[in-house]
């Protein structure tokens, strides 16, 4: 047997396992890395976070990235060279935070790499009815293995796509194996650039979960906190809170197919855009927008889509409690709006449930990993959306 193979297939049968679980995501702000040790599998998975981390992008990374995120026509050889070079810049990054944790490589089993979503395109926006739903990461696990020496499994979503899905959310498989609870109506909210949520029904009963994205997370919101006051995020809020939301430009912003189409769905930066905003604004002849208010309006945006889409698809009669994570969960303006909308819902952050927020995603993949050597596919009823599968390929360092 090919050595690798022995070594995985002892792992598989071990009780525990450490994998850390690797997420960038579309705020291209770095790469989050969560160390987990996950005991057993399925519903039964322990899993306690070690470490985590986030490692900034620098400007010139992010750079690199832009040149090719989320844009219909690119520089090809870019994407060719993207592709190694941020599997590397990844694996050196796992390999600077275990030499700060003090923790040899050899000590860890796997990692899971999401990669970097450089486009996304479902069938609902391409709109090509000869393709499939279709979404590209990069940053090549077979690059992460040998820079690290660690067993890596990536590229998680394809298999979502060829189970059809649209190739996301996937957060919902971790989301139901570690935080769905009998008895306690749960829905997890993510505000990444794009938001995205997940409903755990009390009734613990995989049928009945149910996840989408909803729309602009925070995404519109950096842009335009870029643009006009030259900052990475509205921290806090505050510019958007020192500002006035204008109903007509929130009118023009919310006209768009997308809000309009079937549950579940997913959507990207290739739809909530710079042009997407300029356009709405064109539409209700709002383009002297002070910028604040411009913000306020766009922070309105993100809360009434995440609130519409949550209304639209979970009974409301019911008593829930909504879990926050990402980067969006500090934004008080936009957590106040929110919370005005869905009054009766106690609002409270992910820790509480014992991970972090910022750390959520990466550990997710983690615990996708660990389902991909050790757990089986849930079923989930054969629901749209949420395909009965395990995800990711895998790469031996040698
Ligand atoms: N203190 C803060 N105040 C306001 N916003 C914040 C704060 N800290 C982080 N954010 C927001 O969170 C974003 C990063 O969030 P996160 O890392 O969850 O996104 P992501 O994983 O890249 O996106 P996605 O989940 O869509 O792939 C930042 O770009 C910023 O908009
Ligand atoms: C294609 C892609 O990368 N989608 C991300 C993005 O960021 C948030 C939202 O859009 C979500 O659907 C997804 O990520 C999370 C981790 C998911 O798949 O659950």
């Amino acid at each position: 047997m090919n050595p690798q193979l022995e070594k995985l297939y002892h792992l598989a049968g071990s009780s525990t396992r450490r994998i850390i679980g690797l997420m960038s995501g579309t705020s291209l702000d770095g790469l989050d890395i969560a160390l987990c040790r996950i005991t057993g599998s399925g519903l039964t998975s322990e899993l306690s976070v070690e470490q985590f981390a986030t490692v900034p992008y620098s400007e010139d990374f992010r750079d690199e990235i832009r040149s090719v995120f989320a844009r219909k026509e690119i520089d090809f050889q870019q994407l060719c060279l993207l592709n190694p070079y941020i599997g590397i810049r990844h694996g050196h990054m796992v390999l600077d935070c275990l030499q700060t944790w003090n923790i040899p490589a050899q000590d860890i089993d796997l990692i899971a790499s999401h990669g970097q979503t450089v486009y996304h395109a479902p069938k609902k926006q391409h709109g090509l009815t000869r393709f499939p739903n279709g979404t590209l990461q990069i940053g090549d696990g077979d690059h992460i293995a040998v820079t690290t020496g660690i067993i890596t499994i990536s590229d998680f979503r394809q298999k979502h796509v060829a189970a059809g899905g649209e190739g996301a959310p996937v957060a919902v498989y971790g989301d139901y194996l570690l935080f769905s609870k009998k008895g306690e109506n749960r829905i997890l909210l993510n505000m990444g650039g794009i938001a995205n949520f997940t409903y755990l029904s009390g009734s613990q009963d995989a049928r009945e979960v149910f996840t989408t994205d909803t729309g602009p997370g925070n995404i519109l919101l950096d842009a335009f906190t870029r643009l006009y006051f030259h900052k990475p995020f509205d921290e806090n809020g505050t510019l958007a809170a020192a500002g006035t939301p204008h109903e007509s430009l929130l009118h023009a912003l919310k006209d768009h197919a997308f809000f309009t189409s079937d549950f579940p769905k997913t959507t990207g930066p290739e739809v909530f855009n710079i042009e997407y905003v300029r356009r709405a604004q064109q539409q209700s002849s709002t383009e002297t927008i002070e910028p604040r208010d411009l913000l306020a309006t766009l922070t309105r945006f993100s809360a009434d889509t995440i609130a519409d889409a949550i209304k639209k698809t979970i009974h409301l009669d019911q008593y829930h409690t909504l879990y926050v994570s990402g980067g969006g969960a500090h934004n008080r303006a936009l957590m106040g709006e929110i919370q005005r909308q869905v009054p009766d819902f106690k609002i409270l952050p992910m820790q509480e449930l014992g991970v972090a927020g910022d750390a959520k995603e990466a550990v997710l993949f983690a615990l996708l990993a660990n389902e991909t050597v050790a757990g089986g596919a849930v079923d989930f009823g054969g629901r749209q959306g949420v395909p009965s599968i395990t995800m990711g390929k895998i790469s031996f360092p040698g």
